[in-house]
């Protein structure tokens, strides 16, 4: 899709919080620090529009962010940063669930792993509970710029293994640097979103 207009629309921490348009959201999870927001600005090409940083844990709460009036990305507070506080983690824990377990406009879930590295239990009980959930999962091996391509397949293998993940989802190798994975994880969005034929 070519993005021409974006807004951030609110952030939510609980359901009556959330935006009442009724149109699809595609929700991102990952660990602080994966890429989440990198990856919403280069999907939507702007250079800082969700907020980024290189200090973990700066998105707290569920961002909406709408683009075309077509959808919403919902970014999705980043889970197992070890100085957020225990209980912090716990209300982060509990605002997700609450989310991805009762949305009826939620359409998928792209979630973000480190792709220099092994999947983190977080990463693995992130996959599960989508599962569990019946919701469909795009996994995006984030930073991919990091690695030589000639080692992607191999990371592609290990960390679908480490996942047991599931044919029905979809993976790919993502850059936010480089745009490699783009165009991919937007074909994954618009067939989620029923919102395809209009590249
Ligand atoms: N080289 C490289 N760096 C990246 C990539 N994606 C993100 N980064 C860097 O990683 C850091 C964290 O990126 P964010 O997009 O803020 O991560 P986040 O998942 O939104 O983090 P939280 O909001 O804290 O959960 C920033 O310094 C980014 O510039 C990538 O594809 N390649
Ligand atoms: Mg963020």
């Amino acid at each position: 899709m070519e993005v021409h207009e974006v807004e951030m629309v609110m952030s939510a921490v609980a359901a009556s919080q959330y935006p009442t348009d009724q149109l699809p959201e595609i929700a991102l999870s990952g660990r602080s620090n994966v890429g989440k927001s990198s990856l919403i600005n280069k999907l939507i090409n702007r250079k800082s529009y969700a907020r980024t940083s290189s200090k973990p844990g700066k998105t707290q709460t569920l961002n909406f962010y709408r683009v075309e009036n077509e959808l919403y990305f919902v970014d999705v507070p980043g889970y197992g940063y070890a100085k957020v506080s225990k209980k912090q983690r716990e209300k982060f824990g509990q605002i997700i669930e609450a989310y991805l377990t009762n949305r009826d406009n939620l359409r998928g879930l792209i979630s973000l792993i480190d792709g220099r590295h092994e999947p983190t239990d977080d990463d693995i009980a992130m996959y599960v509970f989508a599962k569990y959930y019946d919701i469909p999962v795009l996994v995006v091996a984030t930073k991919m710029d990091k690695i030589s391509t000639g080692k992607w397949n191999r990371q592609e293998k290990i960390i679908k293994e480490a996942l047991d993940f599931n044919p029905v989802d979809k993976f790919v190798c993502f850059s936010a640097l480089t745009g490699a994975g783009k165009d991919t994880v937007w074909e994954w969005i618009e067939q989620q979103c029923d919102i395809g034929g209009r590249r």
